[in-house]
């Protein structure tokens, strides 16, 4: 993907309003970003509208002024996305529509991206062997960062930067910002004209802004994955997301809940449920219900889907579900892709 195909979008107004349109997390070149153009790659027909939070993304989607969005669920370092999660709990009653119809697997690569030091040259670049051992290392700086004064970055890029913030960031005394993304870490970074300020973003980011590379694939663990959902209102088919598929046909679902607070065993009552429907579990989450301090609302999701449901299972434990659980919202299945 290049930097211009992702951040130079067709803008032909009239063109536009022709097509469906996608929110996402932006600014442009955002990790979102990029994962919305894997799952809404046919520029033609569908518009990528930028949003300045995740919560936005849910209300467009609830409100119909975009019939599809696209959400960071989970990272495989870091863990669940809480304003994801935040959404699709719904504590407040204001997304009674919306459901999840889709996933996306992004490979995440972070870079350190600022200015290099006055004094320094790509020449004179640090060419310690990092991760990998080769001429452009991994996972160390390029450059001095004695410069450097704070890092912008989202908070769940921060917490899969860790081990890179803690051997090289946090002895200089830097500051660590949290902003709404990180193409608006790099954004800021590029705005500081000290040039004392950096920003932990995609390297697709760091380009648009036109900022340095001081270090690349910085995150924690190489194998950094981010799992994305997207989300629809109930119904809408509008576009036709998702494409017939001749592949891929397995499901995933997701059902959240809460449980009789005061009896024993009423969360192992819920989960057996899906035991005996042999309803393979892939993640469980769970968020404060705001009901009553330490009282937890839960998230299943499972393999399987109301779309190939032939044995009954689904149906079934939708149906036992109605006995143990206190509430519970049906949230969607989608064709699995991993
Ligand atoms: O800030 C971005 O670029 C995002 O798209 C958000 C987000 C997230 O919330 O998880 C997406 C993927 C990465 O895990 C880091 C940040």
């Amino acid at each position: 993907m290049t930097t211009s195909s992702i951040a130079s979008p067709d803008v032909d107004a009239e063109h536009e309003q022709n097509k469906t349109p996608v929110s996402f997390l932006g600014p442009f070149c955002t990790y979102s970003h990029q994962a919305t153009l894997l799952a809404f790659p046919d520029t033609s027909k569908w518009v990528l509208e930028p949003t300045s939070t995740i919560k936005e993304v849910f209300d467009r989607v609830q409100s119909g002024a975009a019939p599809y969005g696209v959400v960071p669920f989970e990272n495989s370092t870091h863990g669940v996305v809480t304003f994801t999660l935040d959404g699709l709990a719904d504590r407040a009653g204001e997304y009674p529509d919306i459901c999840v119809c889709g996933e996306i697997y992004l490979d995440v690569h972070h870079f350190l991206l600022g200015r290099r030091p006055p004094s320094s040259s790509p020449e004179s670049e640090q060419r310690s062997s990092g991760r990998g051992g080769e001429e452009n290392p991994k996972g160390v700086p390029l450059a001095s960062l004695s410069h450097i004064r704070r890092v912008y970055s989202h908070p769940q890029a921060f917490g899969q930067t860790a081990r890179f913030q803690a051997k090289y960031l946090q002895p200089l005394g830097i500051e660590f910002i949290d902003v709404s993304s990180t193409s608006r870490a790099a954004q800021l970074a590029a705005a500081d004209p000290k040039g004392e300020s950096a920003a932990i973003a995609s390297e697709l980011a760091g380009r648009e802004a036109g900022l340095d590379v001081l270090a690349r694939w910085v995150e924690d663990r190489e194998d950094n994955t981010t799992r994305f959902f997207v989300i629809r209102r109930k119904e809408t088919t509008e576009g036709g997301y998702p494409p017939p598929e001749e592949e891929g046909k397995r499901y995933k679902s997701l059902v959240s809940f809460t449980v009789p607070h005061r009896q024993p065993g009423a969360l192992a009552n819920v989960l057996d449920c899906f035991r005996r429907r042999e309803l393979n579990l892939t993640s469980i989450n769970s968020l404060p219900s705001l009901v009553a301090p330490f009282q937890y609302l839960f998230f299943v999701e499972f393999e399987g889907g109301r779309e190939d449901d032939h044995e009954g299972r689904i149906s079934g434990v939708l149906e036992d579900l109605e006995k143990v659980a206190e509430r519970w919202r049906w949230l969607g299945s989608w064709r699995r892709k991993r």
